[in-house]
């Protein structure tokens, strides 16, 4: 990719060059920033406690113009495995749903990965280009994943959700929770959304993430605004219901980075309550690394801005071999077979862009 990390949206881009430092614990980067080694520190946290995160730090982050949109171009490719196979991931949603009912969790996110072989070396910034060309409503991101310890490994994805934002003060959020497929038909697409903003279930599954980054905002806030209902947003292959957030913090000296490991994993990619959801997901999937974490920077005064990690897929070190992830909210009343429908939805953003939207079909 030629630069360990990169973060950009219609606004603009910001890089680290590959002479940054590597850090692989968040907490490390929070005191380079807070004691000077670092002007600021940029890349992806984990969504596994106790796991490295992939963190690298620079006297100043370099910004530009946005990257490139460009079409994808088209990759001969072979699905190598899904994790799990589909009529396991079905089953798995129908256990997290009876658990739901027995009173061990009341939303749990439920996620799957598959491994793509591709025929030719992907190239990197090709594919963040075609991510950019897909979704004008997204941030790219791409994180040289080495500083974690996957030498030669790359997170790349286009992320809708915006996890928190702090300039000064300032802190914004924009929680994504109850989904849709967008259709080519336009009346089809129409409908689809306004099925959406019908729905109780998925009004339901978005308000538990409101209500999480409410708990934990309101203590750091002087000033707390939520919307009361939430809007619906598009991105290239899904409709979504979102609530914009905004607040003044208490301690204006807390950086974004801080917010951001307090804030994540909200229930938009675990569960509620957090812990009981966390412990479900590590019984029932396999680890799920940096998907479901947060990829962002922060600079020295604590500024930055911090996504969600979804839509996104680890490109590892030959180049050739791609783990996409997706998940969806399980709530009491969802429907198995619908949610192993909405994570293939959900893939469609990364598969698109690596030239292969049928890969899955
Ligand atoms: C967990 C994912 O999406 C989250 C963001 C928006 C809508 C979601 C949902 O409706 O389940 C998820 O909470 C994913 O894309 O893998």
């Amino acid at each position: 990719m030629g630069v360990r990390f990169l973060l950009s949206d219609v606004r603009g881009s910001y890089r680290l060059d590959e002479s940054s430092a590597p850090i692989s614990a968040a907490a490390d980067a929070v005191k380079g920033l807070r004691d000077n080694t670092y002007g600021v520190v940029g890349g992806a946290l984990s969504f596994e406690p106790g796991s490295p995160d992939s963190l690298w730090g620079a006297p100043e982050i370099r910004t530009g113009p946005p990257v490139d949109a460009r079409p994808p171009r088209m990759h001969p490719v072979s699905v190598k495995s899904h994790n799990p196979e589909p009529a396991l991931h079905i089953a798995r949603v129908a256990e997290v749903v009876a658990r739901i009912h027995a009173g061990a969790a009341e939303k749990v996110v439920a996620a799957r990965s598959v491994d793509l072989l591709f025929d030719d070396e992907i190239d990197i910034e090709a594919l963040v280009s075609s991510l950019a060309a897909a979704n004008a409503n997204a941030e790219v991101f791409g994180v040289d994943l080495s500083a974690g310890g996957a030498a030669g490994h790359t997170l790349v994805g286009a992320s809708p959700e915006l996890l928190v934002e702090k300039r000064g003060a300032e802190v914004f959020c924009h929680p994504l929770a109850g989904s849709a497929r967008r259709h080519a038909d336009a009346d089809a697409d129409r409908a689809a959304a306004a099925e959406l903003v019908a729905s109780d279930k998925n009004h339901r599954e978005h308000r538990f993430v409101v209500e999480h980054i409410r708990e934990v905002l309101a203590p750091l806030c002087e000033t707390l605004h939520i919307q009361e209902d939430p809007t619906l947003l598009g991105t290239g292959a899904m409709w979504h219901l979102g609530t914009p957030i905004t607040g003044r913090l208490a301690d204006p000296s807390m950086t974004s980075l801080e917010l951001a490991m307090t804030l994540s994993p909200t229930p938009a990619v675990c569960g509620v309550p957090t812990d009981a959801a966390r412990a479900i997901i590590a019984e029932l999937e396999e680890p799920r690394g940096f998907y479901g974490g947060a990829v962002g920077f922060s600079d020295a005064h604590g500024d930055g801005r911090w996504m969600v990690t979804i839509r996104c897929a680890e490109i590892f070190d030959d180049q050739r071999t791609v783990r996409a992830w997706a998940g969806g909210g399980i709530v009491a009343d969802s429907d198995p077979h619908a949610e192993l429908a909405e994570t293939t939805a959900k893939f469609a953003t990364i598969l698109r862009s690596l030239g292969c939207p049928d890969a899955l079909d």
